[in-house]
């Protein structure tokens, strides 16, 4: 199907839909996964250009995990996550800012600019967009206090100043936002995009938070999609133990997005094509959603 037709077939199946979201902002955290093939890349700026094309305000925060890990690999730089972080000393941090402000960031702008649209791209420090602090991450140990580990450079989010977003939207561009920070002295941490996203859709009263990643959504214990879960079910499956490894700070940021006020919260499969479209404008859906109630 050709670009007029295929936005035509969309169309026609969103205008149900086109009411509910009109004017309103969703931030999109396109993960480093969902990057890898160019057809992928292609269709994702393709769903940014259609939600714009019928008046949603697209916001994207993007990461770029593997990409920093295979440029930190050519440049002989060892590597180490933990709780889920990257580990991130000074010539670290110089490598995660280069990859992610001056490459991951502007192949973002020019994929969607190439679709016909109007991005710009920024990291946290433009126009103070987001303010870091040093994470201080207590990890829990059996008969003992929690262990405090540093982890560097890591940042978590202390304020979002959502005034760039606002003029770049009232223009008509979408933001492309790297998850960069700068503290109250100017020093540069790097955060995880995921946090990043929720806080900037809690920041701007974002209708919805939509994560892209390499799994078909929140899978129960039999590997089965969960469709839909509230607050609430969600904060049980944390506890029982289902949700694990990498999907553990995709949870909590959901939970933080919709208990901040974002209307619903969606983990999506970022290598299935259309996922976004399939999930903002299908009955039901095709991902997971964490809803208030
Ligand atoms: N219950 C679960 N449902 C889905 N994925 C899960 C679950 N528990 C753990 N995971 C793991 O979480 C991973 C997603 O987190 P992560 O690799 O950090 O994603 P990304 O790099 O896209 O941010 C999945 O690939 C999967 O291995
Ligand atoms: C602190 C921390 O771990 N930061 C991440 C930032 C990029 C990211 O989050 O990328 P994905 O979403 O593609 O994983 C990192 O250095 O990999």
């Amino acid at each position: 199907m050709n670009h007029e037709a295929f936005r035509a077939s969309i169309l026609l199946e969103a205008l149900p839909y086109i009411r509910e979201f009109y004017g309103q902002t969703v931030v999109i955290k396109y993960g480093g996964h969902a990057m890898k093939d160019e057809a992928l890349r292609r269709g994702f700026a393709l769903n940014i250009q259609l939600l714009r094309y019928i008046g949603v305000n697209p916001v994207i925060v993007h990461g770029g995990g593997p990409q920093i890990g295979k440029m930190l690999e050519q440049l002989g730089i060892v590597s180490e996550f933990r709780q889920g972080l990257r580990v991130t000393d000074d010539a670290t941090m110089d490598v995660v800012e280069m990859v992610l402000v001056g490459k991951v960031n502007k192949e973002i702008v020019n994929l969607i600019n190439v679709q016909g649209g109007k991005a710009v791209g920024l990291s946290g420090k433009d126009g103070n967009l987001i303010r870091a602090q040093k994470l201080e991450m207590a990890v829990e140990r059996a008969d003992a206090p929690p262990e405090i580990i540093d982890l560097g450079k890591v940042g978590e989010v202390a304020a979002v100043d959502i005034g760039l977003i606002d003029s770049l939207q009232r223009s008509g561009f979408v933001p492309v936002i790297a998850p960069v920070g700068v503290d109250d002295d100017g020093s540069t941490y790097n955060i995880n995009a995921d946090s990043v996203a929720s806080a900037v859709a809690v920041a701007l009263g974002a209708k919805k938070l939509i994560l892209l990643t390499d799994v078909p959504g929140v899978l129960d214990k039999k590997g089965e999609l969960v469709s839909s879960m509230t607050l609430h079910q969600a904060v049980r499956a944390l506890e029982q133990g289902v949700i694990t490894g990498g999907m553990i700070p995709k949870i909590k940021c959901c939970l933080e997005a919709v208990d901040g006020g974002v209307g619903k919260a969606h983990i999506l499969d970022g290598r299935v094509e259309n996922v976004i479209l399939l999930e903002m404008f299908t009955q039901g859906g095709v991902g997971s959603e964490i809803t208030r109630k």
